[in-house]
């Protein structure tokens, strides 16, 4: 249980700070360089980049999946490892076998593990009203379409009620209509909670972005209102050396 002083210093710390950090999964060959950059509560960031840039290990290491070699990271003012249970985390899938009768709410209740169970009922309905999934709750999660899996794993992300919302490549897969839907929906949930959305397009950009971030070894932090075609051609082109 969190007590009033440690509730105090979480929720005015970003909700993530990288200061200077530098990865590789091998000696002598970096994966993200002197990475740095701050993630503000109630904010939403979008993290750009061409494939192999390094977002997904960005995000690990985040997550405190890996640990970083040099520079420093936090999560609420904690170390990722201490801080996991304040992010919820959205895989770009969740593949479930088509003849496994896993319902949905039961999916989003996964969420919730640790919770009492008292508690855990009133969240898992609040995530899937959140999410509007409201009328599919009984449902088998493998009949579902694409966008409705997406939604109920943001609900199973949102049950633990985290104050940093991860998205991985949400729009993978997905028509227009339920992309601007999931617009919508992480643009009301920014309001309250710091959500990062990784997506290889500019998708997500738009008047709520606070901030964008190109990640390519290293990371630049641009202002949403800098961002146009002219810019993005410039920064995804990388000398034939480089590739
Ligand atoms: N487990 C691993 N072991 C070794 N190298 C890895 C591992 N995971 C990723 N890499 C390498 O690290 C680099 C960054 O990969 P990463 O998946 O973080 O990039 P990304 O920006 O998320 O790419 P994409 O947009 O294609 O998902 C790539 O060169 C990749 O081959």
């Amino acid at each position: 249980m969190r007590t009033g002083r440690e509730t105090e210093h979480i929720d005015t710390a970003p909700a993530l700070r990288a200061d200077g950090v530098s990865f590789a999964y091998h000696p002598q060959v970096p994966v993200l360089e002197s990475v740095s950059l701050t993630v503000p509560p109630a904010s939403l960031t979008c993290i750009i980049g061409p494939n192999g840039g390094g977002k997904s290990t960005f995000l690990r290491l985040a997550l405190g999946l890996l640990e970083f070699q040099q520079g420093a990271l936090s999560v609420f003012g904690a170390p990722p490892h201490r801080a996991c249970s304040r992010i919820g985390y959205v895989p770009q899938q969740l593949k479930v076998r088509p003849d496994f009768p896993i319902r949905v709410k039961d999916v989003v209740r996964m969420g919730g593990f640790g919770r009492r169970l008292s508690a855990l009922s009133d969240a898992t309905g609040r995530a899937i009203s959140q999410a509007g999934l409201q009328g599919v709750e009984n449902r088998s999660f493998s009949e579902l379409s694409g966008g409705q899996r997406q939604r109920v794993l943001i609900a199973r992300a949102l049950v633990g009620e985290p104050g940093l919302l991860v998205l991985d490549e949400p729009a993978s897969g997905i028509d227009p209509a339920f992309e601007r839907q999931l617009r919508e929906l992480l643009y009301r949930l920014k309001q309250t909670i710091a959500v990062v959305v990784v997506s290889h397009d500019l998708t997500f950009i738009g008047p709520q972005t606070d901030q964008v971030v190109f990640i390519d070894r290293t990371a630049r932090v641009l202002s949403p209102d800098r961002i146009d075609l002219n810019l993005i051609g410039q920064l995804y082109h990388r000398p034939e050396s480089a590739q």
